[in-house]
């Protein structure tokens, strides 16, 4: 759905992407991770089609965002970092403007309004003006605004920034709903462990260069599991033997614990765990732990 070539952006005596390329899958909800100062925003502006990089090419399906910006801005909604709202404004007619500088058909704008309302969860507000609300449903009418258009692409900035924890549960569905409808997600964010909850895909930026891109955390990857085992005490050779398992991989001992990334189904599961059972292994209790965005990202990053 997005493609993106050799893209470089500089700010005056500062690199800030590198020579980057990277694909987005049509329907996915792609978590854009990285540390302070990594590029994500920059990268999400040049994606936005609102500044137009050094050098490279940017395709939203086959459109050339930088032969046809105005093309891309009507199938892509864009919540930046830092945005304005109208504070004199009450939400629906926030919402309304917003339909209407998007060419929204002028019959098919109320009923819109009262829709993007309701999935950003301001129903309650909609006659109120934007100046008295919280700095959470600001963020939230932002989001709304950006998706006024019902766009096929949504980039979205630190959109949970600000948010309280029923909001941030409340927004994961939307977008999961959102990606039901076949919208395609770029979400940036710094709260990992909620991008576990709807991403399915992993895009990894430091220093200005793409370090990671999984596709389909939902697939495969998520069959990676980590396996803590716990022992009554851990013999001098147990790194050794783990290590000697089909399927098995970084395996390690801290305080009598062991610990190992296991990739394989149920049954191979339950195989590894009698067979150190029945080699003398003394293991006292284990649990699984799933390989997540934020242990994805640890591991990368570290
Ligand atoms: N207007 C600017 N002028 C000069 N350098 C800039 C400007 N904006 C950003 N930069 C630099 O470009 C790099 C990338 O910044 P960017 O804001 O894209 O990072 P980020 O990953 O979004 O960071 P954060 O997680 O802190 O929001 C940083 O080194 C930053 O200092």
């Amino acid at each position: 759905m997005i493609t993106v070539e050799h893209l470089t952006y500089e700010y005056p005596g500062k690199r800030a992407l590198d020579d980057i390329s990277f694909n987005i899958r049509n329907g996915s909800i792609t978590a854009l991770v990285g540390p302070n100062g990594a590029g994500k925003t920059t990268l999400l502006k040049c994606l936005a089609a609102l500044t137009p990089p050094f050098a490279g090419r940017i395709f939203i399906g086959d459109t050339d965002i930088l032969k046809a910006p105005r093309k891309c801005h009507r199938i892509l909604g864009f919540l930046p970092d830092f945005f304005g709202l109208y504070d004199a404004l009450t939400v629906e007619q926030s919402l309304t403007y917003f339909a209407l500088a998007r060419n929204m058909e002028k019959g098919r704008v109320a009923a819109r309004v009262r829709e993007v309302a309701d999935a950003i969860d301001l129903t309650e507000k909609f006659r109120e003006k934007v100046g008295s609300l919280s700095r959470g449903m600001r963020q939230r009418l932002a989001l709304g605004q950006a998706m006024i258009h019902d766009p096929q692409v949504l980039l979205l900035d630190e959109p949970a920034s600000g948010l309280d924890p029923e909001a941030r549960y409340k927004l994961a569905r939307l977008f999961l709903d959102l990606n039901r409808s076949g919208k395609t997600l770029l979400v940036s964010s710094h709260i990992l462990s909620e991008l576990d909850q709807y991403a399915t895909d992993l895009l990894i930026i430091r220093q200005g260069r793409i370090v990671e891109n999984t596709l389909s955390l939902s697939g495969e990857q998520r069959e990676r599991r980590k396996l803590c085992i716990r022992l009554v005490s851990a013999p001098p050779d147990i790194v050794e033997i783990a290590g000697r398992f089909e399927g098995v991989s970084d395996p390690e001992v801290t305080d009598d614990t062991l610990s190992l990334i296991f990739e394989g189904d149920d049954e191979q599961q339950h195989a590894l765990l009698k067979s150190l059972v029945l080699s003398g292994v003394s293991v006292k209790e284990f649990f699984v732990r799933r390989e997540g965005v934020q242990e994805q990202y640890l591991d990368i990053v570290r």
